[in-house]
């Protein structure tokens, strides 16, 4: 393995890999899992934090921001001459019960854009249905497989919505449509899709901090969610250093 000067850090790591996370508590849950400092770096739009380990995008909240964030760090990375080899979209989630309860981590096989489409008198229709677009990035399925294994997750799909599920009636209805769903965030298919414009794999791996369902704000676990975020990328290193795409 050869050290690598980047920028004024040192690196041991052949595979340049971005986190992104949408708020700045996410970001550093996945930073305390790490020993190495982090040197700041101004983006359009977003603030990336680069360590010796990992670079740490804080993208923002919801689909758009987040792609909008990710496409920034990933083109700086490409005109630097150094471009990304993985992106992974993390943070917290609700999960689906009982299939993936508050505290719970889950690695998407799938990241679906869940209401990208159109409402019709016979129920939602996806916009590839209407002819136009794409509704799901899907990850190295052998990543996918190891970073599972690695840290205990459940393997699934993760969907992306712009509105947070507040009902019962919701929730099964996206699970209706998703019978492989196991959690739901607000920003995996943003970060997908900017990832693929770049033709940059990308995972997602979320901690469940709430269910899925009517919302109840004081039964949120955040804490709880962000130590298993911490926890979760502490056992990671071995696998972003075996993986190649190749
Ligand atoms: O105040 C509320 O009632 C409330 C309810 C749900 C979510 C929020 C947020 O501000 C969270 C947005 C943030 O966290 C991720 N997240 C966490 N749980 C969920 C969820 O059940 N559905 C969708 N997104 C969720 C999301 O990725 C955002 O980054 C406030």
């Amino acid at each position: 393995m050869v050290l690598q000067a980047q920028e004024g850090l040192l690196t041991t790591s052949p595979v340049r890999v971005l986190v992104a996370t949408a708020v700045p508590v996410e970001r550093d849950a996945v930073a305390q899992a790490f020993t190495s400092a982090a040197v700041e770096m101004p983006l359009p739009g977003a603030t990336l934090h680069r360590t010796a380990s990992l670079d740490l995008l804080t993208a923002g909240v919801g689909p758009a921001r987040a792609a909008s964030s990710t496409a920034s760090a990933l083109t700086a990375a490409a005109l630097r001459g150094a471009p990304y080899d993985l992106v992974v979209s993390t943070g917290i989630a609700g999960g689906f019960a009982p299939d993936a309860p508050v505290g719970s981590l889950v690695v998407a096989e799938d990241i679906v854009a869940a209401d990208l489409g159109a409402e019709t008198p016979d129920g939602f229709l996806p916009v590839t249905e209407l002819g136009f677009g794409t509704v799901n990035h899907r990850p190295p399925q052998p990543l996918v497989r190891d970073l599972a294994a690695a840290t205990g997750a459940l393997a699934g799909t993760v969907l992306t919505v712009s509105t947070v599920t507040g009902s019962a009636t919701r929730a099964a209805e996206l699970r209706a449509r998703h019978p492989r769903a196991l959690a739901e965030a607000m920003e995996g298919f943003g970060v997908a899709e900017a990832a693929a414009a770049h033709g940059t794999p990308v995972v997602e791996i979320r901690a469940v901090s709430n269910p899925v369902g009517p919302r109840d704000r004081a039964t949120w676990r955040i804490g709880d969610a962000l130590a298993a975020l911490t926890e979760a990328f502490g056992k990671l290193a071995p696998v972003w250093k075996s993986w190649t795409s190749a």
